[in-house]
């Protein structure tokens, strides 16, 4: 039977990247993703922006919207400090499974919770269900138009606290003009743009960067 393309990335993981080393399982994706088959990970031009966050965020709390194969959960988690952790949120159950194969294999799975459902669903049962006070990074990277409903339904819920960081993928291209706006013009918010490119192309799309100032 045809395989998906989530399978066909699970593929060139298992060949090429060395078990337990989750910087060349970021690369066996970027190689596969660049030469072989296009996929919407963040890839490894916005993935350095990434990695630049990260490492000043320096979290112990980070919650990543929309796993799809696990390449940026991998990513992020590859620079978290000892006994940080990650909670990534995807609904796709195909998706989920291929990606907890991507985690294991970079041997992340200590740090990493994926957790399958709707964030909207999820989000309120974040401090009872998994024992999260508050994010201090959160990457949102999954459906656009769930953005800004998911953002206000963080401030709701209390987990977002003086100094969070959310950063969000794809804000040109596919584009969150509604997302841009709020934390644009929003007091609550101190906002800044990182200009890159979509992932193993060159069109232009960026990360927005915003503080949440409490
Ligand atoms: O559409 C894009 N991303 C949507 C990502 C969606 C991923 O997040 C999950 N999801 C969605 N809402 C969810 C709610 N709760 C949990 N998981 C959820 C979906 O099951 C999928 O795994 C995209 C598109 C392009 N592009 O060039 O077209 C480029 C990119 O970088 C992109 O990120
Ligand atoms: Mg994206």
């Amino acid at each position: 039977t045809q395989s998906t393309r989530p399978q066909r990335i699970l593929g060139a993981v298992q060949q090429n990247a060395t078990r337990g080393d989750p910087r060349s399982v970021v690369r066996a994706i970027d190689q596969y993703c660049r030469n072989q088959e296009w996929a919407m990970n963040v890839g490894d031009e916005k993935g350095c922006i990434l990695d630049s966050v990260v490492s000043e965020v320096n979290p112990a709390t980070v919650l990543e919207l929309g796993t799809y194969c696990g390449y940026s959960t991998v990513r992020i988690a590859s620079l978290l400090p000892p006994h940080a952790k990650l909670i990534t949120l995807e609904f796709n159950p195909e998706f989920a499974v291929i990606a907890r194969q991507v985690i294991a294999w970079a041997g992340l799975e200590d740090k990493i919770q994926l957790v399958e459902g709707a964030s909207g669903d999820l989000i309120p049962k974040m401090k009872e269900q998994f024992g999260v006070e508050t994010f201090d990074l959160v990457f949102l990277d999954h459906w656009k138009d769930r953005y800004l409903p998911d953002t206000k339904l963080m401030e709701e819920c209390g987990l977002l606290r003086k100094g969070s960081v959310l950063l969000a993928d794809n804000v040109i291209c596919p584009g969150t003009p509604e997302y841009l706006e709020f934390v644009r013009s929003s007091p609550r918010y101190e906002s800044q743009y990182f200009k890159s490119h979509l992932e193993y192309t060159k069109v232009e799309d960026g990360l927005e960067k915003s503080v949440f100032l409490g």
